[in-house]
């Protein structure tokens, strides 16, 4: 871990009115409000309702000893209700805004026990109960296509299922996305050790990020923000890299080979879901490592819209394996990019060239 890692910055008031309640209002942001100040708000709520949610499904999962490792329907449940919850919350205080969500009701319709599950799970943390229907409904409020024009949000309700299910990590995480570019980033991480050095210390940790205006940190249930910031490491080979726990979603191997060449000697961080992108800006990783394992997918943009623009305003950098910045402006997939490259920003031109060095000999011994 780097040195930056177990440093804490100083607990500060954030430039934002803060609520006495988590009680959701359509209440206008103060004139003197900073620009998506009402944005924000509404959404670090919903983010902490749906987090409340799948904590509490998250937390039965570890425990029951019934439930197998193979049977899915815990995080099933909780990603529809995530879904529904912050799908109904949003649309409530931004009636105009579609919404991009990972999951469509498709599925629910057709099992009846699953979907009462569903209902009972999102109406414990919604003030007002919504019938089964209303559910569906706004579960199905996240079928929007994106696109380089307007606002949208987007939203994967339980990033990291696999992790969810291992009992390890997983986030919720929206974003706002205006024009093209992502404006507001709200990550909910309701397993992670607020202090990666301290993994028997607190869990549960929120990341937000408005452009322009840096990136915090705050609890699940204090509305006392942190500004966070990335590492300021500049020497590469004394880094940590962080990468997928899922080999499938990440080529571990070349990944090893480019930490070899930029000499770093200690062990990956391997984390689940968009976790790592808050490792990484509060300074307790300085690489994050995501390198296209098929050469066919598409990497999704509720998978990096929230994780991107936290990076970003903690200071540090991030791009695809050619460097280009990630395009949240042409629909559902970022797919004009290939994969992510996420720094501190100072050791960002020494990461990209040996990514290249490395991407480029394995295309070559591919086609030998
Ligand atoms: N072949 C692949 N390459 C890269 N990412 C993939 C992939 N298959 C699935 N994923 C995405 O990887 C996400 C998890 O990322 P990570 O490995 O960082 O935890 C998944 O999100 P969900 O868990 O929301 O489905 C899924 O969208
Ligand atoms: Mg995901």
């Amino acid at each position: 871990m780097s040195k930056a890692a177990q440093s804490t910055a100083s607990p500060r008031a954030h430039p934002y009115p803060t609520r006495s309640s988590s009680r959701l209002s359509a209440s206008k942001p103060e004139p003197t409000a900073a620009p998506y100040a009402k944005e924000r708000a509404v959404a670090i709520q919903a983010v902490i309702r749906a987090s409340t949610l799948c904590q509490g499904v998250f937390k039965k999962l570890v425990s029951a000893e019934t439930i197998t490792k193979k049977d899915k329907s815990p995080v099933t449940v909780a990603d529809f209700g995530a879904q529904a919850v912050v799908n109904n919350l949003i649309r409530a205080e931004f009636p105009e805004d579609p919404i991009v969500g990972e999951e469509d009701s498709k599925d629910l319709r057709e099992n009846a026990e699953t979907r009462e599950k569903v209902v009972e799970l999102a109406n414990s943390v919604l003030d007002k109960p919504l019938s089964s229907d209303e559910i569906l409904e706004a579960i199905d409020y996240g079928m929007y296509e994106g696109g380089p024009k307007g606002r949208f949000w987007t939203l994967d309700p339980i990033d990291g299922t696999k992790g969810f299910l291992r009992g390890e990590q997983f986030a919720v995480a929206l974003a706002l996305v205006e024009d093209g570019e992502v404006k507001v980033g709200v990550l909910g991480c309701p397993n992670l050790p607020q202090k990666l050095s301290d993994p028997e210390g607190p869990r549960g940790t929120i990341f937000v990020a408005v452009r322009g205006q840096g990136a915090f940190e705050r609890s699940l249930d204090s509305e006392l923000e942190t500004k966070i910031s990335v590492s300021p490491i500049t020497n590469v080979s004394e880094t940590s890299f962080c990468e997928s726990v899922e080999a499938g979603h990440s080529s571990q191997g070349e990944a090893a080979q480019i930490a070899q060449l930029l000499g770093i000697t200690r062990p990956s961080v391997r984390m689940d879901s968009q976790c790592k992108y808050g490792v990484l800006a509060r300074g307790d990783a300085d690489i994050y490592l995501r390198l296209p394992v098929s050469a066919t997918y598409e990497e999704k943009i509720w998978d990096h819209a929230g994780g991107s623009i936290i990076i970003e305003e903690a200071g540090g950098k991030v791009c695809d394996i050619h460097g280009k910045p990630l395009d949240f402006s042409i629909g559902r997939t970022l797919r004009d990019n290939k994969g992510v490259i996420a720094s501190n920003g100072s050791i960002h031109d020494a990461v990209m060239e040996a990514v290249q060095k490395v991407l480029q000999k394995s295309k070559e011994e591919k086609t030998v």
